[in-house]
């Protein structure tokens, strides 16, 4: 994100042993060009996310995935300056906070501007470390000893689940946030020669929406009436453990035993990648040699389960790893994703950058079609 014109210019090659062609580089920098060139500032990098919150509230499915090499700024781009003390929120809109605090405020004021809808806001959090998955929302409580590993499943209707997932209600922008910040605390770190305050796992926060089903706009005021008075009330609190925990599908649960509508689920998914890296260069020994290789692989397979949809493969290797099989709806699914790259401005990891380019490019010409939002009030087949 932070490369400048002449920077760029001037490594424009084909490098021996890169893996990319000089057709590929040439494509890389007009990807440059078009977005990454100019350094961006936190607000314009909200500014691509920012719609896909209306989407959410539309009930369309959200992923918003940073991508680059390890210290490169993804946790930045999505969390904001590292602080012990978390964000403070209302936003300053000049602050260097991330996407996440963003977010947060934003889907609550978009909220609050349409009461009539009042969906029931949840939040769960997970770390991918070395390719076993952890509950970063459930790891202070009594029943999860911390360290428990969770398995991801995927469900009859092809959704992908993680089991026995915590998740929490919440009911304004500074709970969200107050959740995060408790996440990150037990987040996977460890210092290397690149960067002192490198995260070891993949980090994925997911804000699911629950609404009433109804067929259109008019019906959705009708149909919010039907809501449980104790899910749409703001301010709801308490920790509830799920059955499962799906990834992304917009989904419609069943109502209440009453009679009253069904309900539809739509997920935001901000994933925050650990970073690749090159073990000459991190000098990384011992459990943190084992966590690089954890992350290389993963980072390796989710290059492959785009080349094989790039390519309309028929099988997709979602399952060569945990990262892929739990972010499965999110590549393949019906979601609209956005893949926010992050490089470096450094000579001395061109490789790597290199490397981000090429993954940027495949992410880029994947082609999902549009994705679609659940018709609303129509049943789910038992
Ligand atoms: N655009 C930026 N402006 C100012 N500081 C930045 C920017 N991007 C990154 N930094 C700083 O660079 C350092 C590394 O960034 P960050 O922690 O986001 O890297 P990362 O890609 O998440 O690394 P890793 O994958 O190892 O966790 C941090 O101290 C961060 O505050």
């Amino acid at each position: 994100m932070t490369w400048t014109s002449g920077q760029l210019q001037c490594e424009k090659q084909a490098r021996p042993g890169s893996g990319l062609s000089a057709s590929s580089i040439n494509a890389a920098f007009s990807l440059c060009l078009s977005g990454f060139m100019v350094q961006q500032s936190q607000s314009a990098v909200f500014g691509d996310v920012c719609p896909l919150l209306t989407s959410l509230l539309d009930r369309y499915n959200v992923c918003v995935m940073a991508y680059g090499q390890t210290g490169s700024g993804k946790s930045y781009t999505v969390l904001g300056r590292h602080s012990d003390d978390g964000p403070v929120l209302p936003l300053d809109l000049q602050s260097d906070l991330g996407i996440i605090p963003r977010v947060a405020e934003e889907l609550f004021r978009l909220i609050s501007e349409n009461t009539s809808r009042s969906p029931k806001v949840e939040v769960s959090i997970v770390e991918v470390y070395n390719n076993d998955i952890f509950d970063l929302l459930a790891k202070d409580s009594i029943a999860a000893v911390s360290g428990v590993k969770h398995e991801v499943m995927t469900a009859k209707d092809g959704r992908t689940e993680v089991v026995l997932l915590a998740s929490e209600a919440v009911g304004s922008a500074s709970k969200l946030m107050e959740l995060v910040h408790g996440g990150l605390q037990l987040r996977a770190k460890h210092p290397t020669l690149v960067h002192a305050d490198s995260s070891r796992s993949h980090l994925i926060i997911t804000v699911t929406l629950t609404t009433a089903s109804c067929s259109d706009s008019t019906a959705d005021q009708a149909c919010s009436a039907t809501l449980p008075r104790e899910q749409t009330e703001a301010g709801r609190a308490g920790r509830s453990r799920r059955a499962s925990q799906g990834a992304l599908a917009p989904q419609l649960v069943p109502g209440n035993p009453a009679g009253h509508e069904e309900q539809v689920q739509a997920r935001l998914q901000l994933v925050d990648l650990a970073g690749s890296e090159c073990i000459g260069v991190s000098g990384v020994t011992g459990l943190a040699l084992r966590e690089t290789g954890c992350i290389n692989r993963s980072l390796a397979a989710l290059a492959d389960v785009l080349g094989a949809l790039l390519e309309h493969r028929s099988h997709v290797p979602y399952w060569n790893s945990r990262l892929t099989h739990l972010l499965q709806d999110c590549l393949g699914g019906d979601v609209k994703l956005l893949v926010i790259l992050c490089i470096s401005p450094s000579q001395r990891h061109l490789a790597q950058t290199l490397q981000g380019l090429g993954f940027g490019i495949r992410a880029r010409q994947v082609q999902r079609g549009p994705a679609r939002k659940k018709p609303p009030g129509k049943r789910r087949p038992d």
